[in-house]
């Protein structure tokens, strides 16, 4: 038996690690493998799942969909289904990056020479906040529905009931025959991913897949840059939650971990910014971790140098701050509190 293997697409902050990592924990009976492609430096979507995967490779610094080295697909996956003690994987799961182009994914493994596996099938998330927003920006996200086998809408619990129909109108219009789930916090059930056949190869010609690389200008990861931030110094929470506010309109998505310099505040403190929406939630560092601030600000026509010096201008040099009401700005944004 082959092992299939789903690419997991959508735009910048979708919503694909939050799917993967729900599938990890509620599918316990399935063994899955992931591929997951941070676009930046900063490998934070690797450790997002880390733990959870029975199996799981990460790339970063790049865009699967587009590197150069067609060999990059072919080599995780080998890695991943390597044979080993115990059993085997029953499926893998490659979440693509914010900005990768579906189609040059799916093509990637439809193509693999990697004995053992198969093409399992694309499934699109759809934000239900961001999507018409950015399908202005970008028509090219009305394509990647079109081509989807299954459509996650996700952020449902963040609209209207009537908002989330309407988008899954939308995007039945888009692709007629892709069931259109709605995934709210990620929650869905394992089977839509792992038991849905990829119709892609029915619906468009296999050979448009397999043999059009595209112009690589007209996918959307050419107007991104990245730009990664570390500091071994911890940040003032002031100044930070005031750079975010200021934040430049092509900064579409920040994620990564914060270290406040405020007593008793020595939690991690993840950040997910995207579009407007900004959220961090609170957790302990795991042991051994060097307790260091790493963004990555993705975003089109960023200054990243501008950034960069207002971001080392949060940091805060020197004893701890003894003011609890340092914090409150970003508590205000915190999950839980
Ligand atoms: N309320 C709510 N928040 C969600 C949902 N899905 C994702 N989020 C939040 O949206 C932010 C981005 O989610 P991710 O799962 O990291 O998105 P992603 O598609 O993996 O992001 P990139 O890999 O950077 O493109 C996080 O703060 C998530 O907690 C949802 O269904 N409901």
């Amino acid at each position: 038996m082959s092992t299939p293997v789903v690419v997991l697409a959508g735009f910048l902050g979708a919503g694909k690690t939050t799917v993967l990592n729900q599938l990890l924990r509620s599918a316990a009976d399935v063994r899955l493998g992931v591929v997951v492609n941070d676009f930046g430096a900063v490998g934070i979507d690797a450790l997002l799942v880390a733990g959870w995967a029975d199996s799981a490779v990460s790339l970063e610094n790049g865009c699967l969909c587009c590197s150069t080295d067609d060999g990059s697909v072919d080599e995780l996956l080998a890695r991943l289904t390597a044979p080993r003690r115990g059993p085997g994987l029953d499926a893998v799961v490659v979440e693509a990056s914010g900005v990768a182009e579906p189609s040059a994914m799916v093509r990637r493994v439809l193509t693999t020479t990697v004995p053992g596996v198969r093409y399992g099938g694309l499934v699109v998330a759809v934000d239900a906040v961001e999507f018409e927003a950015t399908r202005l920006r970008h028509p090219q996200l009305d394509d990647h529905v079109a081509m989807a086998d299954v459509v996650l809408l996700t952020k449902t619990d963040l609209v209207p009931a009537e908002e989330a129909a309407r988008l899954a109108a939308v995007c039945r219009g888009l692709n007629a025959w892709a069931p259109v789930v709605p995934a709210a916090k990620g929650q869905l059930d394992p089977r839509l991913l792992f038991e849905t056949p990829p119709a892609r190869q029915r619906q468009l010609a296999l050979g448009e897949v397999v043999h059009d690389p595209g112009d690589p200008g007209t996918h959307v990861h050419s107007m991104y840059d990245a730009v990664e931030f570390r500091s071994e110094a911890p940040l003032d929470p002031r100044r930070f939650v005031a750079f975010l506010e200021r934040r430049p309109s092509g900064v579409f998505r920040v994620k990564g971990f914060v270290r406040f310099a405020v007593e008793g505040s020595g939690q991690r403190y993840l950040l997910q910014t995207v579009g407007a929406a900004v959220r961090f939630e609170r957790g302990a560092w795991p042991p051994g971790s060097d307790r260091a601030t790493e963004l990555v600000l993705v975003g089109a026509g960023l200054d990243a140098d501008a950034l960069r010096r207002d971001l080392r201008d949060c940091v805060h040099d020197g004893e701890p701050l003894r003011d609890e009401m340092a914090m409150m700005g970003v508590l205000r944004s915190t999950e839980g509190v």
